[in-house]
Order: structure tokens, then C-alpha cells, then sequence
């Protein structure tokens, strides 16, 4: 269960010390009385800095953390506008921020272990509208502000350059306006409705490439609004949102979605599949299993089925897995095309001594999805597959499908085209690119890649008539076999010719399938 802080009234005799905990405190009542204000700055003080720690610590450790935006909007942060605005800004002034306190070198040993409390105090003194007032290390930094102040002022002088912005390079993040997507669940609540309904607070369009998604204009904060609350829509970028619509399940089938957590396009597929047939999500972490059963509740979609396990090991044989006609496999990537969007870009690592480090780990996840899509093209009875990333690097996308170019062909595969009127294909790395749909991080501002299979005989939905006379054969032969099971052959050729010569159309060759 997520746990929540409350405010607590602390015994009398307990002081708001200075060893500052790594748990939020309510600062307790003292004969200074502090104003509401003070108060609740002091708190969201404590609660960026908690915040602060995991990032750097998953940082520094090269491990996958949650975003900056889940860990603040995490149920534990109370104050949640206030501290992602102060983790957001200590971050972007994060390096200029270590060289003032190493300048001024006001750090004992004692605050040295506090440092992501005091990087965020230093903002607020150094760059932020307030001035902190109470808590021991803001007093601590205040008695150094002079200090600080002219640290900054030395570095200004060293690094040739005017100003703050300079030094950071901020104009490089100005123009990042993203518009704020929202999908329609279509299980809840229909597209109609959800237009009226934020209408009232938002200026709201129809997405033109995806028919359930709403464009809302930059900026528009969601997270605590009722229909998000419900489960009737959900906050879901546009790249997305288009891998399931791509897929183009059918209502009824059986739908395998190979790397599912958190969950957004598994439900995305429930809602195009109208809740009928039946979703087998897959997902290989414990944690995130968590999150994808929460999302699945959350949607309402009763069809899925929820399988924590390591997709690789799923044998396509076993009975589980041979009627999945459809598999969705967005699987684990370097994110490249979502660091601006996830604020990843404003971590210590994001920065040009770490090439090295990316290369490997490119290298690394290129051959799990390599793994992934040949494995996912296996299963006997699938006719769909579609691979996303929210990868820009080569290595992760064409690079991946151009490696199962040879298998997808010999099984019967060919590279379908997504939203044929998209503008952006894929790198022109190997005939048949074109085919696939990339997103530019600075047009479409954030960088995405599809890539849909599609088996030869499902392309453009061939129509009995167009069907070449072999396949017609065979599907005659499927069907009648279906139907008497007990014909030797000699006597399903008469009763097939029978049939043939009777009728004008080749009637055998209209199942379900067509
Ligand atoms: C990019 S995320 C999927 C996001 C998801 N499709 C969505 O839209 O919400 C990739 C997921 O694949 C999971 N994963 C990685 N390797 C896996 C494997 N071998 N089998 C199953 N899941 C795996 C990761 O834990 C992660 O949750």
C-alpha cells in the first residue's frame, strides 16, 4: 500500500533537530510561530530533497528508477506542484549549484551527508523566489549566504559569461511545448462525452492520426481531475497511443501484449477489442506487475490476463499461446526519445562522459528486442505483430527489424505500412524502410518507431476473389475438413468438386477469416 504522510502534532519536548531525516517532518509547534506559508515551504523543502536522493542514487548507479515525474506524483508526496517544481529547477541548476558549494566550501561533514537537502536549499537562497526562514539546515545555508552569493559571482567571472542562463545553456529547452494528450477509454466513456466534459475547463481537439485521443494545450494539469480518477481517460502521450490503434486487433481475438507494464497500451487494446476476447499481458517485473494490475483495474477492461513472466521463456507451442493472433511487443529501451519529456536529460549522467556507458547498453537492449521480435513472429497462429520503442537510435529500431527481415519472410511475413498518411518513415537503412514510422523528437516533440508485420496472406485484407487459386484450395480444404472430418481424401475431392460446380463463387473459400 502507498503510504502517505500526515501532519503530526510531535510531543512538545521534541525539537525539529537538525539531524534532518529522510522522512518529511512537521515542524514542530515552538514558541517562534511560523506562517502557514513558511510552514508548508519548509515541507515541500523535505519532500524534494527525499525525491532528490532516489534520483541521484538510480543515477549514480546506472539503474532504472522511476521517472522524476512518478516519483513526485507518487501517492507519498503531499505537495506535489511544489516539490516537482523544486526538484525540476535544482536539477536544471544542479551543476552550477555543486560548483558554488565547492567555491564557498561552507560544507562540513556533517551537512556534506545531507547533500540533496542542501542542493535544494541552495536553490531556493541562490535562484528561488523565498527565502527559507526556519528548519536547521536553511539556517545553517543562510548564515552562508554571503558566501554562496559570491561563489556564484566567481563562477560567472571563471566561466566567462553573464548570467545563469548562459551558463546552463537554458534557451536549449525553451520551444519544448508539448500539448497534452489524453485517451479516451472507450470501455468507460465514449469520445463525445470526454470532449464535453473537459470542454468545460480546456480547449480541447480530436487527435487527427489516433480517433480516442484529445489534444489539450500545453501545460493543462490533469493529474487530479475526476475522469483521470476514474479511469475514464488517461493521461497517454500520442506515439502511444498509436501502437495498439496500429495493431488494429479484432474484437474477439486473442491478443498478446509481450512487454506490458505499466500497462497503458494493454488497456489501450482492451477498448479497440470493445472488451470482447481475450488480452494476455506479459510482463517480467514484480514491481511493475504491480502497476500493470492497478492500470487494469483502473480501465475496467474484464478480458485481460495478467502473466508475470519473462516473455523469451513463452513457448508459442503450448496451449496458452497457440490461438494469439495478435502480439504488441513494446519492449524495455534506452528512452532516447522521451528524455525531455521524462526530464531524464537533467540527470548528472546525461552528459558527454558517459558515450561510452550508452554504446554498451544500447548494445545490451538491442539484443534483448532483436531476441524479442524474432521470438514474438514464432507463434504459430499470429498474424500482426507490431514492435514500438521510444528509442531515436538505429540500433534499437530498423536496425532490430531489418535483423528479422529473413525469418519474418520465411514465416510468411511482410513489413505493413502504419498510418499511411504520416510523413516520417523510417531511416533509409534497407529497401522496405519505408514501411516503418519513426516520431522526431523536435517536429512531433518527442521520438518514437513502429514497425508492423503483417502475415502475406492478411495484407490488405484480400477479398476470396483475389485470392491466388492455391490458397483458395487450401482454405476449401481447411473448411470442408472442418465440416466432415471423417472424408478420406478421395472423397473430399468428389464432394469438393461437387460443391465448385454448383456455385458461381468458390463458397468454400469464405470462413470466418475473410
Ligand atoms: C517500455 S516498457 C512497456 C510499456 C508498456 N507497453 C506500456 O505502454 O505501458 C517495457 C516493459 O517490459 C518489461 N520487460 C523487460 N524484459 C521483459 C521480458 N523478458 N519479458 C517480459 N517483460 C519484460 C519491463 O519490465 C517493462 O515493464
Amino acid at each position: 500500500m502507498a503510504r502517505r504522510h500526515k501532519p503530526k502534532t510531535p510531543p512538545a519536548k521534541q525539537r525539529f533537530s537538525g539531524a534532518e531525516s529522510h522522512k518529511p517532518k512537521t515542524p514542530p509547534a515552538t514558541k517562534q510561530s511560523f506562517s502557514a506559508a513558511e510552514r508548508s515551504a519548509l515541507y515541500a523543502r523535505r519532500e524534494a530533497a527525499n525525491v532528490l536522493r532516489s534520483i541521484l542514487r538510480g543515477d549514480a548507479e546506472r539503474r532504472a528508477v522511476a521517472s522524476i515525474k512518478s516519483l513526485v506524483f507518487s501517492p507519498s508526496v503531499r505537495n506535489k506542484r511544489a516539490t516537482f517544481a523544486l526538484v525540476c529547477e535544482t536539477l536544471k541548476h544542479l551543476t552550477v549549484i555543486k560548483d558554488v558549494l565547492e567555491i564557498a566550501n561552507v560544507l562540513n561533514s556533517k551537512w556534506k551527508r545531507q547533500e540533496p537537502l542542501v542542493y535544494i536549499i541552495c536553490y531556493d537562497i541562490l535562484f528561488g523566489k523565498d527565502t527559507p526562514s526556519i528548519g536547521d539546515a536553511e539556517k545553517f545555508l543562510m548564515r552562508h549566504k554571503d558566501a554562496l552569493l559570491s561563489g556564484l559571482a566567481t563562477l560567472l567571472v571563471r566561466k566567462k559569461v553573464e548570467s545563469v542562463d548562459q551558463l546552463l545553456g537554458l534557451s536549449k529547452l525553451n520551444g519544448h511545448l508539448k500539448p497534452r494528450y489524453v485517451r479516451v477509454n472507450t470501455l468507460k466513456m465514449d469520445v463525445d462525452s470526454a470532449v464535453q466534459e473537459l470542454e468545460k475547463h480546456y480547449t480541447v481537439q480530436r487527435d487527427e492520426t489516433v480517433p480516442d485521443l484529445l489534444v489539450l494545450p500545453p501545460g493543462s494539469d490533469l493529474h487530479a481531475h475526476r475522469l483521470v480518477a476514474n479511469g475514464r481517460i488517461f493521461l497517454q502521450g500520442k506515439a502511444s497511443s498509436m501502437v495498439a490503434a496500429a495493431l488494429q486487433p479484432e474484437a474477439g481475438w486473442e491478443v498478446l501484449d509481450a512487454c506490458s507494464a505499466p500497462g497503458n497500451k494493454t488497456i489501450h487494446l482492451a477498448a479497440l477489442m470493445q472488451g470482447q476476447g481475450k488480452i494476455i499481458a506479459c510482463e517480467l517485473n514484480e514491481e511493475r506487475v504491480k502497476r500493470l494490475e492497478h492500470t487494469i483495474k483502473l480501465s475496467g477492461a474484464s478480458n485481460i490476463q495478467v502473466f508475470h513472466g519473462d516473455f523469451l521463456g513463452l513457448n508459442p507451442k503450448d496451449p496458452s499461446f497457440v490461438k494469439v493472433r495478435a502480439i504488441l511487443l513494446d519492449p524495455s529501451c534506452s528512452g532516447s526519445g522521451t528524455i525531455t519529456d521524462r526530464l531524464d536529460h537533467l540527470l548528472p549522467s546525461h552528459s558527454a562522459d558517459n558515450m561510452n556507458y550508452d554504446s554498451m547498453r544500447l548494445h545490451k537492449l538491442a539484443v534483448f528486442q532483436k531476441k524479442a521480435l524474432a521470438h514474438a513472429l514464432s507463434f504459430p497462429q499470429v498474424e500482426r505483430v507490431v514492435y514500438s520503442t521510444c528509442s531515436i537510435h538505429q540500433i534499437e529500431n530498423e536496425d532490430v527489424v531489418s535483423s528479422v527481415l529473413a525469418l519474418a519472410s520465411s514465416l510468411g511475413f511482410k513489413l505493413a505500412t502504419p498510418f499511411p498518411q504520416w510523413q516520417r518513415r523510417g531511416l533509409p537503412v534497407f529497401a522496405g524502410s519505408e514501411h516503418l514510422l519513426r516520431m522526431d523528437p523536435v517536429e512531433d516533440k518527442e521520438g518514437f518507431f513502429i514497425a508492423l508485420f503483417v502475415k502475406t496472406n492478411k495484407l490488405d485484407n484480400p477479398k476470396p476473389s483475389e485470392l491466388p487459386e492455391r490458397e483458395c484450395r487450401r482454405r476449401r480444404k481447411e473448411r470442408t475438413m472442418q465440416l466432415h472430418p471423417f472424408l478420406c481424401p478421395k472423397m473430399f475431392r468428389a464432394l469438393s468438386r461437387t460443391l465448385h460446380r454448383r456455385r458461381r463463387k468458390p463458397v468454400l473459400c469464405i470462413n470466418s477469416e475473410d
